[in-house]
C-alpha cells in the first residue's frame, strides 16, 4: 500500500530542496497515487479516437458538414492528422474506432481502425432524444472493450480522443446538464462557428439541456443519452473501465471532459484516475474540469480535440515519473536534510 504520506516523504527526500519542482511534484504524486506505487510508469501509452456524427448538425450548429468526420477518419488512419503527428512524436500508440459515423466507412480496412458502429449518427437532439438508453449502452460498451484490450496489452496511460462534426454542441449540453453550467457559458465556437451559428447553438443547448434536466434524477442514463454523442458515450465507458483498473487516464479538451462528466456521474470515483491535460478555449471547460475536481496542466488556447491536448502533455508525465524513479535521495548523498 502506497499512502499519501509515503509519496510525499519519498519526493521530499530527493536531491533537491523540498517542493522545488512545484507542480511537477504534484503531478508525480497524482500518478503514484493512481498506480499505487512509488515507481510509476507512463509507457507504453495509447490514444483511442472515437468517431461519430451528430444529427443536430442539420439544425445549423457547426461551420462544417458531417462528411468531414469520415474524411478525417481516413486522414487519421493514414497517419496524416494533427493527432497522428503528435502521437508519433510522443511515442503514443493510436487507434481509431467508428462508433457512429454517418458516411459509410465499410471499405476502410486498416490494422489501427475498428468498425463498431452503433448507428449512422445520432438523431437531432434539438427535435428528439439523440439516442435511446440501449444505444447509449452499446456505445459505452465499445469504450469498455477498447479499455479492456489496452489494459490487457499492458498500456499504462490511456487517452480517449474524438472526431465528430457537431460534437461541441452535445458537449455543451452535457456540461450544462452535469456540471450545472449555464447554456450561455457552456456554448462556444467549437471548430469555428460564426456569430449566427453560435446564436442558434446557444438556443439549442439551452432548450435541450433544460429538457434533459427534467428527467435527470429519475432516469439519469436516459437524460444523458438524450443529448450525448456515440463517441462521448464510448469515451465515458473507456474512462470508467480504466478507473476500475487504476489506470491513469489523460483527459483532453472540452469534448473529452464532457465524456468524463458522464463517466463520473454513472460510476463514482472515476475522476480519481484522471489527469487533466489542458484548458481548452471553449468557455465552459474550466467549470467542467472544476466539477470533476481537476486542474489542467497546460493552458495553450487549443480547441481541436482528437486527443491533441493530451498528447502534448505526455512529456510532462514523462518528466514527473522520472523524478520518482531516477533521482537520488539526499540521505544517499550524505547531504544533511533542511529540517
Ligand atoms: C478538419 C477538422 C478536424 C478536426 N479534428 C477535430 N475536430 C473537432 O471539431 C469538431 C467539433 O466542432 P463543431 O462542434 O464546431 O463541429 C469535432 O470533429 C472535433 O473533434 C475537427 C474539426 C475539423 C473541421
Ligand atoms: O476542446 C475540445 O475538445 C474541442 C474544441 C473545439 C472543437 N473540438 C473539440
Amino acid at each position: 500500500m502506497t499512502t499519501e504520506t509515503d509519496i510525499w516523504a519519498h519526493l521530499d527526500a530527493l536531491a533537491k530542496p523540498k517542493r522545488s519542482l512545484g507542480k511537477l511534484e504534484e503531478l508525480a504524486a497524482r500518478i503514484a497515487r493512481i498506480q499505487k506505487t512509488l515507481e510509476p510508469v507512463v509507457r507504453p501509452r495509447r490514444l483511442v479516437l472515437f468517431a461519430a456524427d451528430h444529427g443536430v448538425v442539420a439544425s445549423g450548429v457547426s461551420a462544417w458538414s458531417p462528411e468531414v468526420t469520415a474524411l478525417m477518419v481516413r486522414t487519421i488512419v493514414a497517419g496524416r492528422s494533427a493527432s497522428a503527428a503528435l502521437a508519433g512524436t510522443h511515442r503514443c500508440d493510436l487507434r481509431i474506432v467508428d462508433v457512429g459515423v454517418s458516411t459509410s466507412l465499410d471499405d476502410l480496412c486498416a490494422s489501427n481502425f475498428t468498425q463498431a458502429r452503433v448507428a449512422h449518427g445520432t438523431r437531432d437532439l434539438s427535435k428528439e432524444p439523440a439516442m435511446t438508453a440501449d444505444e447509449f449502452d452499446a456505445a459505452w460498451n465499445v469504450g469498455v472493450r477498447e479499455a479492456q484490450a489496452a489494459i490487457e496489452n499492458g498500456y499504462k496511460v490511456l487517452i480517449a480522443g474524438e472526431m465528430g462534426i457537431g460534437n461541441t454542441t452535445a458537449a455543451a449540453c452535457l456540461t450544462s446538464l452535469l456540471a450545472e453550467v449555464s447554456a450561455e457559458q457552456a456554448t462556444g465556437r467549437g471548430a469555428g462557428a460564426d456569430d449566427v451559428i453560435l446564436r442558434i447553438k446557444k438556443e439549442i443547448v439551452a432548450e435541450a439541456s433544460a429538457k434533459a434536466r427534467k428527467i435527470l434524477r429519475q432516469d439519469t442514463r436516459k437524460a444523458i443519452a438524450s443529448v450525448a454523442g456515440f463517441e462521448m458515450a464510448a469515451m465515458a465507458g473507456f474512462f470508467a473501465e480504466s478507473a476500475r483498473h487504476d489506470v491513469v487516464v489523460l483527459i483532453d479538451g472540452y469534448v473529452a471532459t464532457a465524456a468524463a462528466l458522464i463517466a463520473a456521474t454513472l460510476q463514482s470515483d472515476t475522476a480519481a484516475c484522471m489527469v487533466a491535460s489542458h484548458l481548452s478555449s471553449e468557455p465552459g471547460h474550466g467549470s467542467a474540469l472544476a466539477a470533476l475536481g481537476l486542474r489542467p496542466l497546460l493552458d495553450w488556447n487549443m480547441r481541436l480535440g482528437e486527443g491533441t491536448g493530451a498528447l502534448i502533455a505526455l512529456p510532462l508525465l514523462d518528466s514527473a515519473v522520472s523524478l520518482l524513479r531516477d533521482v537520488a535521495s539526499l540521505d544517499g548523498l550524505g547531504v544533511p536534510r533542511e529540517d
